[in-house]
């Protein structure tokens, strides 16, 4: 065991401790109280995130504690997480060559970042779907001060509401750069058989590619995928000028990658300080183990050192082909950067 690099365990480890943190996600919704702290503008905190994190920290962290760990929510309070330490590893992981060039990494190179539940809107708004049977529910989201009527057709049209949108992430990162990369994705509904198995798990490595899905390419139109709760002008802006057939608003960042990566949207596009490094690490990772491109607005690759500041300043441009990233780049008009990079 000893003998397999340790990017290699962290990655195995870090796939194990994705699905506990999803059941973790689907276990706080299923009791019905989220526990929903406002952390600021338009940016929720619940249960699910804090105790999904605590998982996914407690467990990494018991069994790489020189690795540098950083969660998007505060307090990664370890004590009392015994209940949620999770020392499994997936075994096909485990099994992987490790590439040359990520053989002589040490813990101490290594910096993760995890978001516990990313698409927290879409997952407050998907607890709306609960009592999804109840006439009177229906009824009394009428008046739901968050809702209007285009949300409410939706969710009426849907099983699950946003949830699928909900996703944990790890990214793995050495020398500031993303290496590997998790997205779990709680609510994914799946057929294997004649069994219905709910939720999965997506795993990138550079030099070895990705798995857990069947990748895609783009579709043969322009299909942009961009944020659906936290738009402004400058973002619309940004889309404008894509010249794109269709306009995919989805929640979450890993969700948007996963529209790339299966062939469902061209081009992310988010011309918006909003993201995070928790956010992009992990989509990135296995966006780039598929040979596509995520940077900036301006086309600068982020860097994921400890020390790095976590918002993601100018925004997010990412597709699954170098030339669709080309494109969308050569696209932004200057003002817009400069807006941006101000
Ligand atoms: N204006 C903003 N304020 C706060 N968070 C923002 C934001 N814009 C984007 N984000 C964060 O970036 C992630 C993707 O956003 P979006 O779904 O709008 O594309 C979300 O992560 P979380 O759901 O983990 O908080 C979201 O909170
Ligand atoms: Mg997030």
């Amino acid at each position: 065991m000893s003998s397999v690099p340790v990017l290699i365990r962290l990655l195995a480890s870090s796939v194990s401790v994705a699905n506990r943190a999803g059941k973790i996600v689907r276990d706080v919704m299923s009791k019905g109280e989220l526990g929903i702290v406002e952390k600021g503008k338009d940016d929720y905190q619940t249960e699910a995130d804090r105790s999904a994190q605590r998982c996914i920290i407690a467990s990494l962290s018991a069994q790489y504690p020189k690795i540098n760990i950083i969660g998007e929510e505060d307090g990664n309070q370890i004590q009392d997480s015994n209940e949620y330490l999770v020392m499994d590893s997936d075994q096909e992981i485990l099994a992987i060559n490790c590439p040359e060039s990520l053989k002589g990494v040490e813990e101490k190179d290594i910096v993760v970042w995890v978001d516990p539940l990313d698409g927290t809107a879409e997952y407050t708004q998907g607890a709306l779907m609960l009592k999804r049977d109840s006439w009177e529910h229906w009824k009394s989201l009428l008046s739901h001060p968050f809702i209007s009527m285009k949300w409410y057709l939706s969710l009426l049209q849907s099983n699950y509401g946003f949830l699928e949108h909900v996703t944990v992430l790890i990214g793995i990162s050495v020398n500031e750069r993303p290496v590997a990369g998790v997205i779990h994705q709680p609510y994914y509904k799946n057929v294997v058989g004649s069994d219905k198995i709910i939720g999965r798990t997506i795993w990138g490595l550079q030099e070895v590619g990705v798995g857990g899905f069947t990748l895609a390419p783009p579709p043969d139109s322009l299909v942009i995928t961009t944020t659906r709760s936290h738009s402004n002008a400058i973002v619309e802006n940004a889309l404008q000028v894509m010249n794109a057939q269709q306009i995919l608003r989805v929640g979450g960042a890993g969700y948007k990658v996963l529209q790339l990566l299966e062939g469902k949207a061209s081009i992310y596009v988010f011309a918006s300080p909003g993201c995070k490094k928790w956010d992009t690490c992990g989509p990135e990772a296995i966006l780039s183990a598929a040979g596509g491109k995520l940077t900036d607005i301006l086309g600068n690759h982020y860097k994921y050192g400890a020390s790095e500041s976590r918002p993601n300043k100018t925004g997010v441009l990412a597709a699954v082909y170098e030339d669709l990233h080309s494109y969308a780049l050569s696209r932004i008009p200057q003002e817009l950067k400069d807006e941006l990079a101000k």
